[in-house]
């Protein structure tokens, strides 16, 4: 079997803080159809790194491709409506929405930001049923656990029908049932044919669920690989020694 298309790729990028490199001459890819997992112990550079790709933090150096073509200095909409869409660290919700209308709002704004013709309510309907939240659909989003509230900004992001969907902890604040359900769900999506890429620090996840993995290090990156090479990695676990146990 061939491998999958590489659909972005960033080459040699550096991001400087004052006198801190958060990232140093970073080259990673994410690949259609696949899950891609973006780890490393904190302050690793892995959100910087994620802003760089979705345009919200300019790189110093080096360049960001998405389906062939340099947007290293594209405006964070304009990737958008390539096909580029992220969830955050810190959940973005409106808390006094339901569900459902946190989902379709991002409907609403494809709609105004499109040509294309979309049905907003038959698209959220589809977003509910392929991301199992229709049971909580009607409840305002402070009535429901962290852990769904996940699920509801993966559908959010789902509403504008990415090519690339970039996960910055998807799974923080999941019990392990939902952690599990939200792995499913991850993996049907890349199996559909989107690229997937996480920063998590839930290494069992991770491990379980991405084909292959990138591992930043005080801004550098020091491992690319399948699950078994990142942790049969001497660097890689020297990284971890002392943070967490690389499982
Ligand atoms: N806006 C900023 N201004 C100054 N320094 C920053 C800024 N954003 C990040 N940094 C620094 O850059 C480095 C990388 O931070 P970043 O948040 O990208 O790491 P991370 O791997 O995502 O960490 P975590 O796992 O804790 O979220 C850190 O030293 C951080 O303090």
């Amino acid at each position: 079997m061939s491998a999958p298309d590489i659909l972005l790729e960033t080459t040699d990028v550096v991001v400087r803080f004052g006198g801190n490199t958060a990232v140093d001459h970073v080259g990673i890819d994410v690949r259609t159809g696949t899950v891609t997992g973006l780890i490393g112990p904190n302050g690793a550079g892995k959100t910087t790194l994620f802003n760089c790709i979705t345009g919200m933090q300019r790189p110093d150096a080096g360049k960001v491709v998405f389906d062939g073509q340099d947007i290293t200095r594209l405006a964070p909409g304009n990737r958008a409506r390539m096909g580029m869409a992220r969830t955050f660290q810190r959940l973005e919700l409106f808390l006094s929405l339901s569900v459902r209308d946190n989902i379709r709002v991002a409907g609403d704004i494809v709609r105004a930001n499109t040509s294309r013709k979309v049905d907003v309510e038959a698209e959220t309907d589809r977003v509910l049923e392929l991301t199992g939240l229709g049971d909580i659909a009607h409840l305002d989003v402070s009535d429901i656990p962290t852990g769904r509230a996940r699920v509801v900004e993966v559908a959010r992001a789902l509403m504008t029908q990415p090519r690339l969907l970039l996960l910055d902890e998807p799974a923080s604040g999941q019990t392990d049932q939902e952690t599990e359900r939200f792995a499913e769900l991850l993996r049907g999506l890349a199996d559909d044919g989107l690229a997937v890429c996480l920063v998590e620090h839930d290494l069992p996840l991770v491990m379980g669920l991405c084909s292959r993995i990138h591992v930043l290090d005080h801004g550098a990156l020091i491992a690319s690989g399948t699950p078994a090479e990142i942790q049969a990695s001497p660097a890689v676990i020297e990284a971890y020694i002392g943070t967490e146990v690389v499982a």
